[in-house]
């Protein structure tokens, strides 16, 4: 699915009106008829609700849901918070059809005092303001969100939390923002819900399809997509009735080291889960029993030293190599990387200890073989490019970085980013904080390095191996819980996941 911004989603909205075609007053009510639709399966029948609502098309949406519910057993209380003279078109349409229709008491809010009691059963909708917002809240509106904000009941919001930008709020201040619950944003969602600063305002965000025109969706640009199941099915290669191990690629993994031999295994075996044809695990002299007992699968490759990385083997009969997981830092592992950077024209993927032997040697940044894929989390990516000043200024960082180096980077948490070579920019969907363990990475770089030694493309790689990681997450956690998740699990649950893919 694309995410666009909030000038685009107004372009799109526009095209659909004229298009369709369709009055705006109508495609409104179709807006507020998914959001009663979604009240209606959410909540029982007597539940009352406190409607706020602000001078723009998002007030339009809570004055036609206010209408909707209220013909129903829903109780319904609206309040119109006066902060300029007009409201626009369809608002001012649907505040005089909730007025004709006499059914629900309509308050002004003009001052603080006017702030009616919430109650905490009561659930408040925040129809305030949406993606016109033109700048961070001050006087009335603020006071008001503040005030919100402190009550117990449950708070949602349409479209975007009022005060929220929806993409760039470096310069806003997110206590002025409201606080959702819920947040039921229109046919997209906006950039800002998937960086987690702004969490505490999102809450949990559903989007509700509002049937805007599939020909400017399909036409419009944008360098942001959130990727769902279909998208992967569509990048997975068939495996053929008569193909053979030789056609699955040959992969070198380099990890581990002296009392982290864990990632090694972590990644051999997630590798060996995910299609490899042959997997060679590179290792140091002491972790010769341990791999061969643990892995028997894997073939092993000796390091000259007993506890570290210090060189690699012939990489002559390799698909693609995978470096990083448990290898360490020291001076000799650094010049062994370097090395490989300067001979390696196979498909890469750098991890862990292989990302932070680059931070603490900036000048290896600009060796990377292109289109190598690189798997940091925040601090990892934070010690190559510097500090960030919150989520969507590392983003843009990341975007640079990729385009830059013409690498693909893989920035790794909740909906982990993955950028490409022409800076676009891929939101992954799967996963869940149980996967917050150690060892959950060396599983993901594993998995990438498989797909890579299959033959598929860097990005290919990046974007289905964060997928079925995320998605053996989320498979183990309905089972185990997050609580109990460890790495070895999702190497457990991928075949799972694998066969989901394939369905
Ligand atoms: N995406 C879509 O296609 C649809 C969107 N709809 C709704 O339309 C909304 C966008 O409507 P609008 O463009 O009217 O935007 P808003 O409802 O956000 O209101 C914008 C108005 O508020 C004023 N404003 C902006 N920032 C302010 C601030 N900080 N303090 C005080 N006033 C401020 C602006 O000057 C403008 O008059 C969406 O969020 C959504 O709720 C739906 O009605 C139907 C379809
Ligand atoms: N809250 C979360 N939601 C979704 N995925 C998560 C969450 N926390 C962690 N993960 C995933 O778990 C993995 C953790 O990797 P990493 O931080 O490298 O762990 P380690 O270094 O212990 O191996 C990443 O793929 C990340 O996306
Ligand atoms: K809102």
């Amino acid at each position: 699915m694309k995410i666009f911004t909030s000038k685009q989603i107004a372009e799109i909205d526009a095209f659909t009106i004229a298009h369709e075609p369709i009055a705006s007053i109508d495609l409104m009510e179709r807006a507020a008829e998914q959001l009663f639709s979604w009240i209606k399966k959410r909540y029982s029948e007597e539940q009352s609700f406190q409607i706020f609502v602000g001078p723009g098309n998002n007030g339009g949406d809570g004055l036609a849901l206010a209408r909707l519910l209220s013909k129903t057993k829903f109780k319904v209380e609206v309040y119109l918070v006066k902060v300029s003279k007009n409201l626009s078109v369809d608002c001012q349409v649907n505040l005089d059809r909730l007025r004709s229709q006499n059914l629900v008491s309509i308050s002004e809010i003009s001052t603080s005092h006017d702030f009616p009691v919430i109650f905490d059963d009561s659930v408040d909708v925040d129809a305030l303001l949406g993606s016109g917002l033109s700048r961070p809240l001050d006087g009335l509106l603020k006071d008001l969100v503040l005030y919100l904000n402190t009550s117990k009941a449950e708070l949602v919001a349409i479209d975007i939390p009022s005060g929220l930008f929806g993409e760039d709020n470096s310069l806003n201040n997110l206590h002025h923002c409201v606080r959702a619950d819920y947040t039921l944003s229109f046919q997209f969602p906006k950039l800002s819900f998937l960086f987690p600063e702004n969490v505490d305002c999102v809450g949990n965000w559903q989007v509700l399809p509002i049937g805007l025109h599939s020909r400017i969706i399909d036409e419009m640009e944008s360098p942001y997509q959130l990727v769902d199941e279909n998208d992967i099915k569509k990048r997975l290669k068939k495996r053929g009735r008569f193909s053979h191990k030789g056609i699955y690629g040959h992969g070198l993994l380099i990890s581990g080291s002296y009392g982290k031999m864990g990632a090694a295994i972590l990644a051999s075996k997630a590798a060996l889960r995910s299609g490899i044809g042959l997997l060679s695990t590179h290792i140091p002299r002491l972790g010769y029993d341990i791999m061969q007992t643990a892995v028997p699968e894997s073939m092993v490759s000796i390091d000259r030293s007993d506890i570290i990385f210090t060189e690699y083997p012939d990489l002559e009969s390799f698909e693609a190599i995978g470096i990083g997981p448990g290898i360490d830092t020291k001076q000799n592992s650094f010049r062994a990387l370097e090395e490989l950077f300067e001979e390696c024209d196979k498909p890469l993927v750098l991890d862990a200890d292989a990302l932070n032997i680059m931070g603490q040697n900036p000048q290896l940044k600009d060796n990377l073989p292109k289109g190598c894929v690189l798997t940091p989390h925040v601090k990892e990516f934070e010690r190559l490019v510097g500090s960030c000043s919150d989520s969507f200024d590392r983003n843009m960082k990341q975007r640079d970085f990729s385009k830059k180096q013409s690498v693909v980077m893989v920035l790794k948490g909740a909906f982990s980013a993955i950028t490409d070579q022409n800076g676009r920019c891929y939101f992954n969907s799967t996963g869940n904080p149980g996967m917050a363990t150690a060892g959950s990475g060396d599983v993901l770089t594993g998995i990438i390095l498989s797909l890579l030694s299959q033959g598929y493309p860097s990005l290919d790689a990046a974007l289905i191996g964060v997928y079925v990681h995320g998605l053996a997450g989320d498979m183990a956690a309905d089972e185990l819980g997050q609580e109990a998740l460890i790495a070895g699990d999702l190497v457990e649950y991928l075949p799972k996941a694998w066969k989901k893919l394939r369905e």
